[in-house]
């Protein structure tokens, strides 16, 4: 018989891809996600033995450096637990900032908001559940993505529509819009390098890169279909590459955006760039 507390320690050890601490809390999502053990249980005590395979065989791949929110196929996002695939990226505590600016500064009800990039659809899922009766859209390329956002929408009980549409070769279907948000591809490729291995090996490409002669491709082409479809006076909402802030607000400034800011995220990194047409 071992402890919880001990064990967690100990199975935390080999998960050599991690820092210590960061281990202890993967080993606990996984024993919380089995056995329904939390850390007030650590005194609990467990025959190792015993444990089911699933949850051996989950931690398997967690030391192959798979993220656990692919494992146990979900990810927390603004309050919700979202479902996850290796279609989609894994929601980033970031675009929560993303998603807390835009229902702080958007009061009004019966707004209209289209999401470009929805992956999971935790944008606009979390804007239709907590905004005032907004009628929310979501887009992406991927077909895979889109059943998960669906799949996702239903479960929350929104009726979120989505739609596949490639944005760089595509017209946007939606017009009339209050709020247009995206968190688009925005890492150039050379940063391929830099990148840890669990993101490389699990996240969709087509969810993170951009060519490297051209960043702020979708910033451009979004901005610019941006202006047919938002109302004057409606908002742009884009997270952005922190290296790429003063960029990105220059390009809106030349596509007649006005009001425009740069955000910083909790980690004073430029992550939001807002602007208003008209
Ligand atoms: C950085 S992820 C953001 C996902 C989600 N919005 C989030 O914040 O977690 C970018 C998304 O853009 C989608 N995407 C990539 N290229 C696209 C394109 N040409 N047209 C539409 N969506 C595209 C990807 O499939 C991916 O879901």
């Amino acid at each position: 018989m071992i402890n919880y507390n001990s064990l967690v320690k100990k199975w935390a050890q080999s998960l050599e891809l991690y820092d210590f601490s960061e281990a202890q809390n993967l080993v606990e999502w996984l024993f919380e996600h089995h056995l329904g053990l939390r850390r007030v249980d650590m005194m609990h005590f467990l025959e190792e033995k015993d444990l089911p395979q699933a949850l051996l065989s989950d931690f398997e791949r967690l030391k192959k450096g798979e993220p656990i929110q692919q494992i146990l196929e979900k990810a927390p996002f603004y309050g919700r637990e979202f479902k996850v695939s290796r279609d989609t990226l894994i929601p980033r505590n970031e675009t929560e900032e993303l998603v807390h600016l835009i229902i702080k500064e958007n009061p009004q009800p019966h707004l209209r908001i289209l999401d470009i990039g929805t992956g999971t659809g935790c944008i606009p899922i979390s804007l239709a559940l907590e905004m005032n009766s907004a009628e929310v859209y979501g887009l992406d390329i991927s077909e895979g993505a889109l059943q998960i956002a669906r799949e996702n929408a239903k479960e929350f009980k929104t009726d979120v529509k989505f739609y596949q549409i490639d944005i760089l070769k595509e017209e946007i279907s939606v017009n009339e819009l209050d709020i247009l948000v995206s968190n688009p591809p925005y890492i150039p490729e050379k940063g391929k390098a830099l990148m840890h291995k669990n993101v490389l090996d699990f996240e969709p490409e087509l969810a993170l890169f951009v060519p490297d002669e051209d960043p702020l491709l979708f910033y451009r082409v979004i901005a610019e279909k941006a202006k047919k479809c938002l109302k004057k006076g409606g908002k742009l909402y884009f997270e952005i590459h922190e290296d790429y802030g003063q960029e990105v607000l220059n390009l809106l400034k030349k596509q007649g955006y006005s009001k425009i800011e740069l955000i910083q995220d909790l980690n004073d990194k430029d992550r939001i760039v807002k602007g208003i047409l008209g």
